[in-house]
């Protein structure tokens, strides 16, 4: 007879998670984060926009990793218990390249990642942005707050197309009982990004090594708020894992004007190089800066590495690719 005390604790149940965008820059770190625990399989879909299988090549081969390249603006049938849906260009200069593709990834992807949800029955979460909040009004910005967004300018295929990519999830949640989660990500930087992605960091480190001046959008009073990856990962998988829908922003409260962080990237990583102010792009939003309130609370997250101790870190990753040694 069988002795009940000598009975093993019942085994997590092995997961299915897809990840779209899962090439991309916070994708192929939420990948690495996954794979870590040995019940997950990890299946990504991505059609190599921005991302890389580059960014994923420690995990092609393994066999409970799956790479399909795939567009999510058409069906997909795979058998998953959680989607983690983060498919769409978030550089501006990648998303304002072709708007109308832009939007159809928000929206056609959305949709099609939601009829998957509900037909398989897994939970999803969306990647949604600091962006809703358009031009923000109210400073620092809590979820409650319904934004300032211009809906017919050069942002909107985004940021528009993320307010309706959120409004889907919620109609899907009650009208279909789907298992949503959405997280609102503040501007997030770190190894891995796209050496020429355009975003403010990875703009200005990589300036910095080529010894190129920083290029300040003018006025350069606006401000951002940055995460490093690793933080931001651990927050996605906490609202994934938990009981709040959200949404719930995910960033860094720590907020730099960008003339800042050109100084403190200039400081850090080459003092010989000039800060240059240039032209802006229409509708930068001027202030960004997240309420953590409900992260603390409802997650038990707050972000760990500062700015100052990030950068070194996205530093060293950039000298390997670009080859730019130390002592240079
Ligand atoms: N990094 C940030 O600061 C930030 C801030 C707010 C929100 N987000 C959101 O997080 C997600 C990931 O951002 P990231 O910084 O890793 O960007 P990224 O550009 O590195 O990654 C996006 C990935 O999606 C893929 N992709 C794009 N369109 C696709 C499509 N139609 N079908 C399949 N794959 C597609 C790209 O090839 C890429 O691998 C995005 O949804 C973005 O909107 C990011
Ligand atoms: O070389 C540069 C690039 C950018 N900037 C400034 O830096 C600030 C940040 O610009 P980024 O291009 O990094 O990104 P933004 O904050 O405008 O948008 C980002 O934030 C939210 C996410 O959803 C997206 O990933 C992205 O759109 C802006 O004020 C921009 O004018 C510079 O001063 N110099």
């Amino acid at each position: 007879m069988m002795n009940l005390n000598m009975v093993a604790p019942p085994e997590q149940s092995n997961m299915r998670i897809l990840v779209t965008g899962g090439a991309g820059f916070i994708g192929s770190h939420l990948v690495d984060k996954l794979m870590e625990n040995e019940k997950n399989e990890v299946i990504v879909v991505d059609n190599y926009f921005t991302g890389s299988k580059d960014n994923l090549r420690k995990w092609i081969g393994h066999p409970r990793f799956e790479l399909i390249r795939h567009d999510v603006t058409e069906p997909l049938l795979v058998e998953v218990d959680q989607i983690y849906h983060l498919a769409c260009p978030a550089s501006p200069i990648f998303y304002k390249h072709n708007p109308v593709k832009t939007i159809k990834t928000n929206v056609i992807g959305t949709l099609n990642m939601l009829g998957l949800a509900k037909r398989v029955g897994a939970r999803i979460l969306l990647t949604s942005t600091s962006e809703v909040y358009g031009d923000p009004l109210i400073h620092p910005q809590p979820e409650t707050y319904w934004g300032n967004v211009n809906p017919i300018g050069v942002r909107s295929c985004y940021d528009e197309g993320k307010r309706v990519a959120e409004t889907l999830m919620f109609d899907y949640h009650r009208q279909h009982g789907i298992e949503i989660r959405i997280a609102r990500i503040f501007n997030t930087y770190g190894p891995r990004m796209n050496i020429d992605d355009g975003r403010v960091v990875s703009n200005f480190i990589a300036q910095a090594l080529r010894g190129e001046p920083l290029t300040v959008q003018k006025p350069g009073t606006q401000t951002r708020s940055f995460c490093f990856v690793s933080d931001m990962v651990d927050g996605l998988i906490r609202l994934m894992e938990g009981e709040n829908t959200g949404p719930i922003n995910i960033g860094n409260p720590g907020e730099f004007t960008m003339l800042e962080l050109a100084e403190t990237v200039k400081e850090l990583i080459n003092p010989k190089v000039e800060i240059k102010m240039v032209e802006n792009t229409p509708d930068d939003p001027r202030q960004r800066k997240p309420d953590i309130t409900k992260a603390k609370e409802l997650l038990g997250w707050e972000p760990k590495v500062k700015l100052r101790d990030g950068l070194p870190l996205m530093e060293e990753d950039f000298r390997l690719r670009l080859g730019v040694s130390k002592e240079n």
